[in-house]
């Protein structure tokens, strides 16, 4: 491993190794606890600064290992004053481990990026996260529970027990990993949970530490249906839904769990209507009354699994013949109350959902938007790490677009899918969305997410989208990549975008800093440093003073 520390020893703020201020248990092994004890500097592994940066510094695909960094942030522009908060950030960040590199954006180990806001000053601090999967991985120097696109545990014989024994590495969850690098979310009993589509993933942190508190450990173990889960739960302050696809019996399971309990309840269940499992669940909508359920033809390869390899799509099958569908459940009773074929598609992220009333005031539609990728799962392929580091000024981005489905609820057979807005104006790129967390299952305005100003290899703008208008606001810096732009609202707001706009940016001269836009006009107000780059991450949340 080659040190790589110039922005750090440059850094204009303070910097320390802080001691942790509260250890709390940690029920991960202790060899891997051990372990972390070593204090480490950001750093970059020599064969990723051969293929990291097209001639450029930029961090966002290289790894950059804080295991406890904490220090005070340089505010460039003006923070507003009501702006007091937390705003974490989870995501991929460590793409190395020994003479290991994985291959996959979706591999990299979980790390927290924070940046504090109190009163026009802000604090940074950046880590790790403590899974089983990062300790043993720093313990043995490689992988060894499957990632994403890695199956360390494979045992490629083809004799009896080496099947077997791969087959019982999944069957019991051993094998697989319990890496939480797609999200982080505050329940609404305050504590803040990281995730990705494993279950035993999901994995408490202190949001000031960003300390590893150990896992979430459900009450209600709901066998092998409840072992891999949507990488998106939709969290209010009452409750955490999520789906989980079950592979048993291809179908999705949705349920429910409280505020203040561990217990996840089943609502309701839908069988597949296509393929021998489920379409990938990575996220899911809701309407105020209803669950959206969509069974897309990239479905999980069952094989893959069992036989810890890869499938074409890693983990996924693309399987056109099997259909595109929209399952729609009630939230409340569990009782499915549409389910219809849709023209095929594409959807990593949900944007959001809401009912449409008929004459009579009832809902007679519901109406979904997704950032879709036109029915090409090749996106999955574009996120490679060595296409993202060497591709850079090439246009290889796969077209998207804002995709509005229409599902009505008298029965029909089939749903609609229409383009929502001239895919152009966000430059033919959309993903990483978000929306003003008031408007979650309602008739809504506005969308953030990040587009593309071509030639590009990945989304490298952010974009508000205003879907009544169908026009966009767009913000770009040469050569950056900024994460999902997050929209924090003004308190006591009563538009729909006043507030601002979060986004971490890795900037093509190799710093990295917080961005915060104006929600309204989408200009920048202000940018907090990091005193080094800081790597990709994809989605984040607000924890209020
Ligand atoms: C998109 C994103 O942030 C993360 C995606 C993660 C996925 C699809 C994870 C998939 C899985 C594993 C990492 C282990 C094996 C099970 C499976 C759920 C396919
Ligand atoms: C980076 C990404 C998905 C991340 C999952 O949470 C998708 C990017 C799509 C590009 O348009
Ligand atoms: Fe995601």
């Amino acid at each position: 491993m080659a040190s790589h520390l110039p922005t750090l020893c440059a850094a204009p703020c303070a910097f320390l190794l802080s001691p942790p201020r509260s250890r709390q248990t940690n029920p991960l092994s202790a060899t891997a606890r051990r372990n972390a004890a070593r204090a480490v500097t950001a750093t970059t592994s020599s064969a990723e600064e051969a293929t990291t940066d097209c001639g450029t510094k930029l961090s966002a695909w290289t790894s950059v290992r804080q295991e406890r960094w904490e220090g005070e942030l340089a505010v460039e522009g003006h923070l507003p004053d009501w702006l007091n908060g937390t705003y974490l950030r989870n995501g991929p960040g460590v793409w190395d481990v020994g003479d290991h590199a994985f291959h996959h954006l979706f591999d990299g180990y979980a790390t927290l990026v924070r940046v504090s806001f109190r009163q026009g000053h802000a604090t940074g601090a950046h880590r790790q996260i403590e899974s089983d999967a990062y300790m043993s991985a720093t313990a043995t120097g490689r992988p060894v529970l499957r990632e994403f696109s890695q199956c360390p545990s494979n045992k490629p014989g083809t004799n009896l027990l080496d099947r077997v024994s791969n087959a019982v590495g999944v069957l019991t969850g051993a094998a697989l990993t319990d890496n939480p690098n797609s999200a982080v979310l505050r329940l609404g009993d305050g504590r803040v949970l990281c995730l990705t589509e494993t279950t035993k993933s999901s994995i408490l942190i202190d949001p000031d530490t960003l300390d590893t508190l150990g896992k979430l450990r459900y009450a209600h173990v709901l066998g092998l249906g409840g072992m891999i889960q949507s990488g998106h739960p939709i969290v209010t302050e009452s409750e955490l839904l999520t789906v989980l696809p079950d592979l048993a019996r291809p179908g999705y399971q949705v349920v429910r769990m409280e505020a203040g309990s561990d217990e996840r309840k089943v609502i309701g269940r839908v069988d597949c209507r296509g393929g021998p499992t489920p379409g990938w669940m990575h996220s899911f909508a809701v309407t105020e009354k209803y669950v959206v359920v969509p069974e897309m033809p990239l479905r999980y390869s069952a094989s893959s699994l069992i036989k810890s390899e890869l499938a074409p799509y890693y983990a996924f099958d693309w399987l056109p013949a099997s259909g595109s569908y929209m399952h729609v459940m009630c939230r409340f009773t569990g009782k499915a109350v549409a389910s219809v074929e849709v023209p095929p598609f594409m959807a990593i992220h949900y944007i959001n959902a809401y009912e449409e009333e008929g004459e009579d005031g009832r809902a007679a539609a519901v109406v979904v938007d997704c950032c879709e990728h036109y029915g090409d799962p090749s996106i999955i392929e574009t996120l490679v790490l060595h296409r993202l580091r060497s591709l850079r000024d090439k246009d290889v981005l796969p077209n998207a677009r804002v995709g509005r489905f229409r599902i009505p609820l008298d029965g029909s057979q089939f749903g609609e899918l229409e383009t929502a807005l001239d895919p152009e104006e966000h430059g033919r790129g959309m993903d990483m969305c978000s929306i003003n967390p008031t408007y979650l299952g309602k008739r809504y305005r506005y969308a953030y997410a990040c587009g593309a100003r071509r030639p590009c290899n990945f989304p490298n703008t952010l974009t508000k989208i205003d879907l009544v208008e169908k026009t966009v606001k767009n913000w770009h810096e040469n050569g950056a990549v900024p994460c999902e732009p997050f929209f924090v609202a003004r308190p006591g707001a009563k538009d729909e975008d006043d507030g601002v706009v979060i986004s971490i940016v890795s900037a093509v001269d190799g710093g990295g800093y917080a961005l915060v836009l104006d929600a309204t006009t989408f200009q920048e107000i202000a940018r907090v440093r990091f005193p080094y780059g800081l790597p990709y991450g994809f989605h984040g949340c607000w924890i209020p003073a």
